[in-house]
């Protein structure tokens, strides 16, 4: 049976540490009992982003003042076919007083989540788990201690993902390289996934594999690692980036490069446009570093992959 399909606005509320708020439906809903994001159904005429703003107030008593957009969800209960536009919500102001759920939780990212959950959470929680900065490597330019003395630099200064991209790296070298990438981000709790190679992925141990968009076109079928991510530079590859389920996808240049001489940047605009309603988490590339994350979260991105930016090269 079809169903009309419901336009849902959800707000991930996310304090400076990271944590991010939950409620538990309460007793006379659909799936009471069960986790969500505080939020609800988009009124005829409103925007998803006003239909936040006026949920969060009815039931939680807040002001929103600052949201981005994330992600755009759609997934088809057995009562109705819902459309979930997923919001971060970093500023409200007035305290929070519930008015519907059964209780709150402020939870980490790493940590487990309260169970049950709306069965239609679940990537949204995967992607909460997914750091907002990716180094991307180039031992190949920079050599293999210089790249793993940067790498320590950043790990220690917060970085927990990383994507060994080393075609050019002698063949010999690349799976101690991998390897070693692979403990000291472990180390610190971080992800790795490995550029084009599942095989090398799975013998070093990363936690996935990142596809070059000349792989992307020819997939068929989800790589069966944990992280499955993808280059894109348009919206037909983001979009098939989507129908195969992979956890991100990476899109740019933002900005020209030293990498891409010649490639004009797409700019965040039309960044914002080409990522905008996606059930993936985007990040944006080229020319980027730490201090563009904000511009980029409020563009629609999750966060920023760099290579010289991440690894201070100037
Ligand atoms: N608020 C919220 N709804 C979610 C999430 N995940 C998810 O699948 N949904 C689904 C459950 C419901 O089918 C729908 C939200 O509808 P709702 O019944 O909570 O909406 P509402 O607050 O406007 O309630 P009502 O006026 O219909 O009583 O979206 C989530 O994280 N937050």
């Amino acid at each position: 049976m079809t169903r009309k399909r419901v336009e849902v606005a959800a707000g991930v509320l996310t304090l400076p540490d990271g944590r991010y708020l939950l409620g538990q439906r309460a007793g006379d809903t659909v799936y009471a009992g069960y986790w969500e994001f505080p939020g609800g159904k988009v009124e005829a005429g409103e925007s998803p982003s006003r239909a936040l703003c006026r949920e969060l107030d009815e039931e939680l008593g807040i002001h929103v003042t600052h949201l981005r957009p994330w992600l755009r969800r759609e997934h088809v209960y057995e009562h109705a076919h819902v459309a979930l536009n997923f919001f971060e919500v970093t500023g409200w102001t007035g305290e929070i007083r519930d008015r519907v759920h059964g209780a709150l939780a402020w939870v980490r990212p790493e940590e487990p989540v309260p169970e049950p959950m709306l069965p239609a959470n679940g990537p949204i929680l995967k992607a909460l788990r997914l750091p907002r900065l990716m180094g991307i490597t180039q031992a190949a330019e920079l050599g293999v201690d210089a790249q793993l003395a940067a790498l320590d630099a950043a790990l220690a200064g917060g970085l927990r993902l990383v994507q060994v991209r080393e075609a050019g790296l002698e063949a010999a070298l690349r799976p101690g390289f991998a390897r070693e990438v692979v403990r000291r981000v472990h180390a610190h709790g971080g992800l790795v996934v490995i550029n084009a190679d599942p095989v090398l992925a799975c013998e070093v141990g990363a936690d996935g594999l990142h596809l070059p968009a000349r792989l992307l076109a020819g997939l068929h079928g989800r790589p069966e690692l944990p992280w499955v991510g993808a280059s894109c530079h348009d919206r037909d590859e983001l979009e098939r980036a989507a129908a195969l389920g992979l956890d991100y996808a990476l899109l740019g240049p933002v900005e020209a490069t030293r990498t891409h001489p010649g490639l004009p940047g797409l700019g965040w605009q039309r960044f914002g446009a080409l990522a905008a309603g996606l059930p993936l988490p985007v990040f944006a590339l080229g020319g980027l570093d730490a201090s563009a994350m904000e511009m980029a979260r409020d563009a629609g991105a999750h966060g920023i992959a760099g290579i010289r930016g991440v690894w201070k090269l100037g």
